[in-house]
């Protein structure tokens, strides 16, 4: 069976601009352009021509090499003609394969907002569509607020989708603009424009997230006939956000229901790039990953529970509903205190350890975790950690040196000019071989020169971790008042470019700090001697 193709319109560049806090750059829009078009995308919407310096730059300097790159604009004012328009002169100068023009279809919208006469904003329709198509450009028409105009007017939201289709519009794509439209809504009303004579092979649809139904009301508008779909990378866009292209594309291409009858650009190979894109956005917006998010999420494949993780490593089908592989993700069974010895003998098994189901040195540290987790340590979030306590229990770590005694200062004093100064001072005690060793030193906070204390002298071991880097610190008081514990989670590096977490819990905040840098360090000696399993930490 020969199956319908469904386009892919990406607004990152243009919606995705209007979500608050994100702001792009002429080189951020033009290295996501770059990302979109490499990936697949059919349509790549970049902005707003005219609109803004950045975006009017922006179209100057960059041009897709397989997507059809398109500028967005409104259609022309009331009381101007086509070619006195400066909106539309901004856009056609732009130069782009395609020009999407944003129309007012609900009737209230025309009276308030434009403040012209119904037959007005039809003309303004039809004339700009008309001089896209008169420049040899592809035309598209976004019907704002369509949902909200057709149950406010049904006859005059229709009109404006037969005016902009009759005109020469390639697509007309009906917006859910306020988001608040419901799937069977959007059923309903994408068959009755069809019934009226605009062809599903002409329609999309772009739907905003307000009550969380953007994907849904997309797969909706594909089932009653729409054939393009608008969306933005990681669900960016205006609000609480535009439907979630990461999410819909494997929807479409991994779900029986759609991948029977639809076919998009993305083949199996591009899918397997899905999670990659998803990070490389976030990347460049400086953002942590959502690590729920569907499909490519770090907790997408991911389980704790010792039930799941006893199914899952009997066959991953048990607990997966696609092949994790399949959008570039991984599977990931954690160690917790959800966990059973399924989850440890696959965490161990990860790092090259291999115990018996019945060793009693398992159910030791299984206890040891479960007990600890209760605490207020989460090994999940530091597999450093982890691997240390399963080779302190199932092995032996070696005893490269011992800290005798660490004292730390924090004091805020005039410096000789006069300036007022908190300074940070750590001093340390360490034995190697039976010696003892004392360093000192000065940090931008009580951690940093505890840090740099402890690394300072190791005696032979010292140019062993001369390589070694804190990437980042992460404290959470785990519950309040005068008694918190806090949680200090440490994420290192090396010359070698591993990346490993530690983590040190304690009501003292320095205490639990230390914990977890000195893990860091014992981990970074064990793995320059290639002990057994630890380098494979994540
Ligand atoms: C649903 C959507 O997401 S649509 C996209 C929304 N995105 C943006 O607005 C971001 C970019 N916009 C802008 O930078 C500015 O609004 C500009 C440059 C486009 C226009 O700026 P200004 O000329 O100062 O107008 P302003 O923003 O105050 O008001 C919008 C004007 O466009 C008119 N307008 C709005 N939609 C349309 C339309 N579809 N067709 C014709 N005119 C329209 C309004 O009636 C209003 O006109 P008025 O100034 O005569 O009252
Ligand atoms: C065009 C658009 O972004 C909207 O109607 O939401």
């Amino acid at each position: 069976m020969t199956r319908e193709r469904i386009y892919l319109f990406d607004t990152t560049l243009r919606d995705g601009q209007q979500t608050p806090g994100i702001d792009f750059s002429v080189e951020d829009k033009i290295a996501i352009t770059t990302l979109l078009d490499d990936f697949g995308m059919d349509y790549v919407e970049g902005g707003y021509p005219g609109a803004n310096p950045t975006d009017t730059e922006f179209f100057k300097r960059k041009r897709t090499k397989k997507a059809s790159f398109v500028a967005f604009g409104m259609t022309k004012r009331a009381g101007v003609s086509a070619s006195n328009d400066p909106g539309l002169a901004a856009l056609l100068e732009a130069n782009t394969d395609a020009i999407c023009l944003v129309a007012k279809s609900w009737d209230y919208h025309v009276a308030v907002a434009l403040g012209c006469s119904n037959e007005e904003n039809l003309d303004n329709i039809r004339a700009s569509v008309a001089a896209v198509v008169g420049a040899g450009r592809e035309a598209m028409v976004d019907c704002e607020h369509f949902f909200d105009g057709y149950k406010a007017n049904r006859a005059y939201a229709l009109a404006c989708a037969q005016t902009a289709f009759e005109a020469g519009a390639r697509w007309i794509v009906l917006c859910d603009t306020n988001g608040g439209t419901q799937p069977h809504e959007v059923r309903e009303i994408v068959s009755a424009v069809i019934a009226a004579g605009v062809p599903g092979a002409s329609l999309g649809i772009h739907a905003h997230n307000d009550t969380g139904q953007a994907i849904a009301n997309s797969l909706a508008a594909v089932e009653a006939g729409v054939r393009q779909i608008q969306g933005t990378l990681n669900g960016i866009g205006e609000r609480c956000g535009n439907a979630n292209l990461v999410t819909l594309i494997p929807t479409l291409a991994l779900k029986e229901i759609y991948s029977s009858r639809f076919e998009t650009a993305i083949d199996s190979d591009r899918l397997q790039e899905l999670t990659k894109l998803s990070h490389a956005f976030d990347e460049l917006l400086n953002r942590s990953p959502d690590m729920q998010a569907p499909y490519v999420g770090a907790s997408a494949f991911a389980t704790k529970a010792g039930i799941h993780a006893s199914a899952l490593l009997k066959d991953p089908r048990t607990y997966e509903h696609i092949a994790p592989e399949s959008v570039g993700n991984l599977r990931k069974v954690m160690v917790s205190d959800q966990g059973g010895k399924a989850n440890f003998i696959n965490a161990l098994k990860r790092r090259g350890i291999v115990v018996g189901k019945d060793d009693p040195k398992l159910d030791k540290l299984i206890a040891i975790v479960k007990e600890r987790e209760a605490t207020g340590y989460a090994y999940e979030g530091a597999d450093a950690s982890f691997a240390l306590l399963a080779s302190r229990i199932l092995g032996t770590v070696p005893d490269f040196f011992h800290v005798e005694s660490f004292r730390v200062m924090v004091e805020r004093r005039f410096d000789a000019n006069g300036h007022l100064k908190t300074v940070s001072e750590a001093v340390v005690r360490v034995v190697v071989d039976g010696e003892t060793m004392m360093s000192v030193a000065e940090g931008h906070g009580p951690v940093n020169a505890l840090d740099l204390a402890l690394r300072k002298d190791l005696g032979k071991y010292q140019s062993e971790i001369e390589d070694l880097e804190l990437a980042d610190y992460k404290v959470r008081i785990l519950n309040g008042g005068t008694e918190a514990i806090t949680r200090v989670l440490i994420e290192s590096t090396d010359g070698t470019g591993a990346r490993w977490w530690t983590v040190g819990v304690s009501d003292n905040i320095i205490d639990a700090s230390f914990q977890a840098l000195m893990d860091s360090i014992i981990f970074k000696l064990l793995k320059n001697r290639d002990h057994v399993g630890l380098i494979a930490a994540e």
